[in-house]
């Protein structure tokens, strides 16, 4: 027998719960709040992470191709906007573009995603294909580890600046941009999943949805770790090159 659904109430507080798991606890990202993280770490990470900026807008579009309502897709497509900017808006691209210059990274080296390890690029186009095979429902929910995402940018607010007194001022706005919209998005993707996983069966498939992209989000830091913490990039035990391919979706 298949037991009853959760409540709205009981699988928001599930939902929530996978916070537990939230790259926020990965060790290559404690290392970056706690002050130990060295220059080519830091850029490192802005290096990889542009790979997943560029995409979120992708993976948003697909969201829409894939969504018949109207109204839901009014309110989504603002995403795209936050991101790739738009009437006298410059867009978070354009502001992680700035942190990247912030770090010491020039724009041409972020936008040629040449520091950008297979590793990270799996886990990224991961999420992108599956927003296009998934059902919008199911796409939408997957974007909810922004429930915690507030609490990570706040903290590279309150902890970099003293830690880190090399990287320029300008690079911060990026993560206060988010702070608001991250929380504004969250309560559009929560009603749609509330409204949406009525099902005891629905809801745990929407868990391990979140689940998946949590696992995303953590494997990106593992790639990461393995070049910048262990100095073992792909291919160390042969070349020291950055042989590896710089993308071949498109
Ligand atoms: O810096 C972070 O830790 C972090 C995490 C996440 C997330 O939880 O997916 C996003 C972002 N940042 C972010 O800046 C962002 O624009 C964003 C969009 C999405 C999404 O799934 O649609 N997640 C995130």
């Amino acid at each position: 027998m298949t037991e009853p659904a959760m409540s709205p109430a009981e699988f928001e507080q599930a939902l929530r719960a996978k916070g537990a798991y939230y790259h926020i606890h990965h060790p290559f990202l404690v290392a970056m709040y706690e002050g130990r993280s060295t220059r080519e770490q830091i850029r490192g990470w802005v290096a990889n992470r542009f790979y997943y900026q560029v995409n979120i807008p992708l993976k948003d579009a697909a969201i829409l191709a894939n969504c018949p309502d109207r109204a839901v897709r009014r309110e989504w497509v603002q995403r795209i906007l936050d991101h790739d900017g738009g009437s006298g808006e410059e867009g978070g691209i354009e502001a992680w573009l700035r942190l990247g210059e912030a770090v010491g990274l020039d724009r041409e080296q972020l936008l040629s995603q040449e520091l950008v390890l297979p590793g990270v690029r799996f886990a990224v186009d991961a999420y992108v294909n599956f927003a296009r095979r998934a059902s919008w429902q199911e796409a939408a929910g997957s974007s909810l580890t922004e429930l915690f995402a507030p609490t990570i940018h706040q903290s590279r607010l309150d902890t970099w600046p003293q830690h880190y007194p090399w990287i320029k001022s300008g690079g911060y706005d990026y993560f206060r941009r988010r702070l608001k919209v991250a929380r504004r998005d969250v309560e559009h993707g929560l009603r749609i999943t509330l409204a949406h996983f009525a099902t005891r069966e629905a809801q745990a498939r929407m868990l391990e949805i979140l689940q998946f992209k949590l696992d995303i989000l953590w494997s990106m830091l593992d790639a990461m770790s393995m070049t910048y913490e262990l100095d073992r990039p792909p291919y160390h035990t042969v070349t020291h090159e950055r042989v590896w391919h710089r993308g071949i979706a498109w």
